[in-house]
């Protein structure tokens, strides 16, 4: 199967998505960053964002019914003295929408927004088609004006099988080598992949044909790049990296762009080992391991095992995320297997 009507769709929905929420983060105020029930970030950007991609793909995949599970809930909108937040959300949310000629002029109410971000409550599973939302990931990223990324995947019967993410802040030639990082034109991408058709970057801004991306081809784990998050020190990757020989200092990025690096081969692993027993969440990987692994690339767990996205909602896998290219895959598993042994953790 191609999926080509569902990837178009996917694709107008996360542009417009991205293009919303550049428009928010040109003007964020720290005020205007909410704080969750779980204590992190949130704007109106993760929201509207949300609402965008619901409506478009609820117009563009007519009249199938759409299962979205998506990061975002409308509890916090609903409540008294939200009233101001949420208009302006509408407002945005109608301002994207009447920027493409397909969705332009048709009116929209705050409940309109408040049901379009509802209509991510699907709890996913094993069968039949859901797509799968982060609609702002790394919104710590995000509120810095660093990277972040939108990013949508299609799940058929427990399995990824389309992917599309923007990283409206990453530029074009590599995020992790030195580039001419002053040029705007040269920032912004669209990322895309389908089961079996290999994984293709094309700018978020104007009409350049995608090129296909491919992992690093490089073997010499010494010159080799590593990314993890931004927010958290994780000490097991630097054993597991002094272990590789690997050189050079990581590379600290928010969000599934990380995904994004390893598949057009800016880094050659990314490592997500967690502190605290963080139950993963599938939006946080889909789209990005999609990417990953069409490009060339693996994406396991600790263990060496595909990740599971057909139990509901969190991901189904050991500790820790290993992306990686399967020349160096042997290794990278090696050398987490040893340095879990040495710190005591498990499985
Ligand atoms: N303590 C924690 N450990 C690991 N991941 C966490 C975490 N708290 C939140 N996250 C998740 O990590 C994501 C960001 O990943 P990264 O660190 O790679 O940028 C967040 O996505 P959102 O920003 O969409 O909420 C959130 O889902
Ligand atoms: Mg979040
Ligand atoms: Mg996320
Ligand atoms: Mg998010």
């Amino acid at each position: 199967m191609s999926y080509a009507k569902e990837l178009a769709a996917a694709k107008k929905a996360v542009s417009l998505a991205a293009r919303l929420s550049q428009e928010v983060q040109k003007t964020l105020l720290q005020s205007q960053v909410w704080t969750k029930s779980d204590r992190s970030p949130v704007t109106a950007a993760d929201y509207g964002s949300q609402a965008v991609v619901s409506i478009v793909l609820e117009t563009e995949l007519r009249p199938e019914k759409l299962s979205l599970v998506a990061e975002e809930e409308t509890g916090d909108l609903r409540k008294k003295g939200s009233e101001v937040f949420l208009e302006g959300i509408t407002k945005l949310v109608k301002d994207t929408l009447d920027a493409e000629e397909s969705h332009a002029g048709s009116p929209l109410s705050t409940d309109d927004v408040l049901n379009a971000i509802d209509c991510g409550k699907s709890e996913g599973g094993c069968s039949g088609c859901h797509w799968v939302l982060d609609p702002i990931d790394g919104t710590r990223g995000f509120v810095r004006g660093e990277q972040y990324a939108v990013g949508l995947a299609l799940l058929v019967e427990g399995k990824v099988v389309l992917g599309v993410m923007a990283c409206p802040n990453l530029p074009l030639p590599s995020a992790v080598c030195e580039t001419d990082k002053s040029s705007q034109e040269n920032v912004g991408c669209l990322f895309f992949a389908t089961t079996g058709s290999g994984t293709y970057v094309q700018p978020l801004k104007g009409n350049s044909p995608p090129q296909k991306v491919q992992v690093s081809s490089n073997e010499n784990l010494e010159e080799a790049k590593f990314l993890e998050s931004y927010h958290l020190s994780i000490p097991i990757h630097g054993s597991i990296t002094k272990k590789l020989g690997i050189k050079a200092l990581p590379v600290r990025m928010d969000s599934q762009a990380k995904y994004a690096c390893v598949s057009r081969g800016d880094a050659e692993i990314y490592l997500r080992f967690t502190l605290n027993g963080h139950r993963e969440r599938i939006w946080d990987h889909a789209a990005g391991s999609i990417i990953t692994t069409e490009a060339g690339g693996i994406v396991c767990d600790a263990a060496g095992k595909s990740l599971d996205f057909s139990k509901g909602k969190y991901l189904a896998h050991k500790t820790g995320i290993i992306a990686t290219t399967k020349k160096l895959m042997p290794w990278v598993l090696k050398a987490v297997i040893e340095s879990m042994e040495e710190e005591n953790l498990h499985f």
